[in-house]
């Protein structure tokens, strides 16, 4: 049934093709904010299963992963979203992008587990009753039965972060963006929500300041100062990132610096 109704939607709109693959291509794309450059120069297209995006603070990843899902369009250059236009693309989005941010706490928006879930089915169209009959029908599939009544406040934050991953697949999108989801997780929580991200069928796109949650991946952006400065393969992006930490933390530390 979610299938069919994802599909009524896209074929009213009919912008984006959800298998095209890039499903993003940055072309010269660059974006200002409040006079201040924040990313440019983007020449770059995005097909990999799990591409991870890693940089200093302020580097630009967010303002770059923001893009994926047309929460944020470049004002120089061009970017194509499942081969549309991103101005264009980005209405339909929502269907075909799944985002996750840092914060459980700034995304999860109902009382408890099931409502949080069955929201995502009635913006696919399905009504009250059928939505919240589907989101438990997922949940036990996702193996989170036992949480549908649960308060998400009362959660832990790797039950709460679960909850929001699982709040956007329900959606099944085709892209999954996580924006630094494990950054308020234990060791265990932290395993297992990656654990559970590696084994989705949906293409990933993530943010982590910790270097080891991209085993597995088959792509690294390296970001500093808004521009790519490495695009290729964990083992070589992830050493010559380390060794450029090495050789800065040499460097003086100085306030302005951080
Ligand atoms: N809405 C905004 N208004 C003004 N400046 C912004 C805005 N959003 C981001 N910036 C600036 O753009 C730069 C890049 O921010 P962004 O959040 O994309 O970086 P980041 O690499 O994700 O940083 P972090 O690792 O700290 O999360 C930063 O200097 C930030 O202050």
């Amino acid at each position: 049934m979610a299938f069919w109704l994802t599909k009524n939607r896209q074929e009213q709109a009919r912008v984006c093709d959800p298998e095209a693959n890039p499903f993003a291509v940055f072309e010269g794309a660059g974006l200002e904010i409040g006079n201040r450059r924040i990313l440019s120069d983007l020449t770059l297209s995005l097909k990999e299963d799990r591409i991870g995006v890693i940089g200093l603070n302020g580097s630009g990843k967010s303002t770059f992963v923001r893009m994926l899902n047309g929460l944020r369009l470049p004002d120089h250059g061009s970017l194509r979203l499942f081969g549309a236009e991103a101005e264009k693309a980005a209405p339909e989005l929502p269907r075909h992008v799944g985002f996750v941010f840092q914060n459980p706490d700034h995304q999860a928006i109902f009382p408890t587990v099931e409502e949080e879930i069955a929201f995502g089915l009635t913006q696919l169209g399905a009504d009250k009753r059928e939505s919240r009959e589907r989101a438990l029908v997922f949940l036990q599939a996702h193996g989170c039965e036992a949480l549908a009544a649960s308060p998400i406040a009362e959660l832990s934050e790797g039950q709460k972060q679960l909850v929001c991953i699982l709040s956007v697949l329900v959606m099944e999108p085709r892209l999954l963006v996580l924006d630094e989801p494990m950054t308020s997780l234990d060791a265990l929580a932290s395993r297992r929500i990656r654990d559970k991200i590696l084994s989705l069928p949906q293409k990933i796109v993530m943010v982590s300041h910790d270097l080891g949650h991209f085993e597995g991946f088959d792509r690294i952006l390296w970001l500093e100062e808004g521009r790519l400065r490495m695009d290729g393969s964990p083992f070589e992006v992830l050493r010559a990132f380390e060794a450029d930490i090495s050789r800065r933390s040499g460097v003086k530390l100085e306030l302005a610096a951080l």
